[in-house]
């Protein structure tokens, strides 16, 4: 099939880039809306960019580079995605997520997801840094999944439970490392809903939103963890809040994407600092003999 994400064409991806790797990768880490830099804390980079990757999407939103870089980091070998996919760019769902597949067939056991992503709860300030504990799927309640579709038994069960997608001891971890770097007065924890974009969402909306119990909305993430907690790799998502939410009509504020970059670009070295830090201390889980 020419769909660029079976079975055989994520595999024929996994073992071109395998090719060219210096190490096979054991953690993931997928870089957000103005989040690229995090891709330069890795050593002894190798660059590939999506468009010599073969079934690779090409990024085509500005802020998201569309490179996959190779390296270490204290020593653990990564790989990171500089720039995500999106529904809102047009890309059959399960075609933004087959990165997540090529992780898994290259080796990863760990991904670390960060996004940009409004703030819903009134607590929260633009800069914070959220540490999700479970998601929203609203395009999922209209069937909008990427495992929806023939089930490829190698890469995972029909009905994947996600009642524990976001793994409970890397999210202890990312709060004994913020305590540790200082950086617990902008560490937040909580819910992050996905919409399909691009248009960001309307008051109402964040109102409803805000009712179902989230924390925070944006427009990634929650297919790639669906897809990653399918083929049991453990999951670390992160949401730097960018802006708050417009939630009272009397607001002059206009959500805008140049906003959400530029808060990246503030807070980008903490979140380097945070994101290292973790990986260095996450235990490569004991090779299968
Ligand atoms: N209110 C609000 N603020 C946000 N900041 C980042 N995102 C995530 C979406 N990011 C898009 C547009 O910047 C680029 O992927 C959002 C969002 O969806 N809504």
């Amino acid at each position: 099939s020419a769909t660029g994400y079976s079975y055989e064409e994520c595999t024929a991806t996994a073992d071109w880039l395998l090719k060219r790797a210096p190490e096979r990768p054991l953690v993931g880490i997928v870089c957000g809306s103005g989040l690229g830099g995090l891709a330069k804390m890795l050593k002894d980079e190798l660059v590939i960019n999506y468009c010599d990757i073969p079934n690779f999407p090409q990024s085509t939103v500005h802020g998201h580079a569309g490179k996959l870089v190779f390296g270490t980091l204290k020593g653990k070998p990564c790989v990171c995605m500089q720039g995500r996919f999106h529904l809102y760019e047009g890309y059959a769902i399960q075609k933004t997520t087959m990165p997540i597949r090529v992780f898994k067939l290259m080796g990863v056991e760990t991904v670390i997801l960060t996004n940009a992503a409004g703030g819903l709860n009134q607590d929260f300030k633009v800069g914070d840094i959220m540490i999700i504990k479970d998601h929203i799927n609203i395009p999922g309640f209209a069937g909008h999944n990427p495992l929806v579709g023939a089930n490829d038994d190698r890469f995972g069960v029909r009905f994947p439970c996600m009642s524990d997608a976001y793994d409970r001891d890397l999210q202890q971890l990312v709060r004994a490392v913020a305590d540790e770097l200082d950086f617990s007065v902008f560490m937040r924890d909580g819910v992050y809903s996905v919409l399909g974009g691009p248009s960001f969402e309307t008051i109402a909306e964040c109102r409803a939103l805000r009712q179902l119990g989230a924390d925070a909305v944006g427009m990634s993430t929650v297919h790639e963890v669906i897809v990653a907690r399918h083929c049991d790799m453990r999951v670390l998502a992160l949401s730097l809040i960018t802006n708050k939410a417009v939630m009272d009509y009397q607001s002059e504020k206009k959500a805008n994407h140049e906003e959400v970059l530029e808060t990246g670009a503030l807070r980008a070295k903490q979140m380097e600092k945070l994101v290292s830090t973790v990986v260095s201390r996450i235990p490569n889980t004991p090779t299968h003999c």
